[in-house]
């Protein structure tokens, strides 16, 4: 006989932007978890990875808890400097304590370089050893157009499916 409890998916999407740091401080980039050496870094409080940035952010919000600010505030020193890869395993396990199981996450970030292909397993590797789960990520440029195109900052969009580890519902 059914209980009429259910495991229903929760879906959730995260934007983040960060814009190329300045000449004057130029900082290393990090990128879908990794290090590109030799490419201009990005500004942030964090290494402002905003691909690992944007999958935090989807999972929190599948989750229903909130976003990168209520839990990573640029208030706290603690995460000044922080890793993506970190930040990402962090959020991970606060989704896991709110009662879900991450399913998937999939991320596209716009930017003309660094070309992203050659990297892809090793970036998908390292997000998906963080989050405890598939993270894939995919990568365009804007054909040249608007703050992408200008090279003037790196964008990445995120979605994220979780589900409540026991079934929730009526019954
Ligand atoms: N930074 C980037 C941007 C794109 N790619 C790959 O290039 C292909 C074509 O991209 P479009 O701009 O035409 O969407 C696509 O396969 C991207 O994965 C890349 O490797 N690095
Ligand atoms: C990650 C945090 C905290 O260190 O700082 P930033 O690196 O500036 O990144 P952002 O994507 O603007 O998110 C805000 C903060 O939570």
């Amino acid at each position: 006989m059914s209980t009429g409890k259910m495991i229903l998916p929760r879906t959730g999407i995260g934007i983040d932007v960060h814009a190329y740091a300045a000449d004057e401080e130029p900082r290393p980039l990090w990128l879908g978890g990794l290090h590109w050496d030799g490419e201009r870094g990005l500004a942030g409080h964090s290494d402002a990875d905003p691909v690992a940035h944007a999958a935090a952010d989807a999972l929190f919000s599948a989750a229903g808890i909130g976003d990168l600010g209520t839990h990573f505030g640029t208030d706290r020193p603690e995460f000044a400097g922080a890793s993506g890869v970190t930040l990402l395993a962090e959020a991970a396990r606060i989704v896991r304590a709110a009662g879900f199981e991450i399913g998937n996450v999939a991320v596209q970030f716009v930017a003309n370089r660094p070309k992203f292909g050659p990297r892809r397993q090793e970036s998908q590797d390292a997000l998906s050893a963080a989050a405890g789960a598939p993270v894939s990520v995919t990568a365009t440029t804007s054909d040249g157009l608007g703050f992408a195109g200008r090279g003037e900052g790196i964008s990445a969009v995120a979605t994220a499916l979780v589900y409540p580890s026991q079934p929730t519902g009526i019954g």
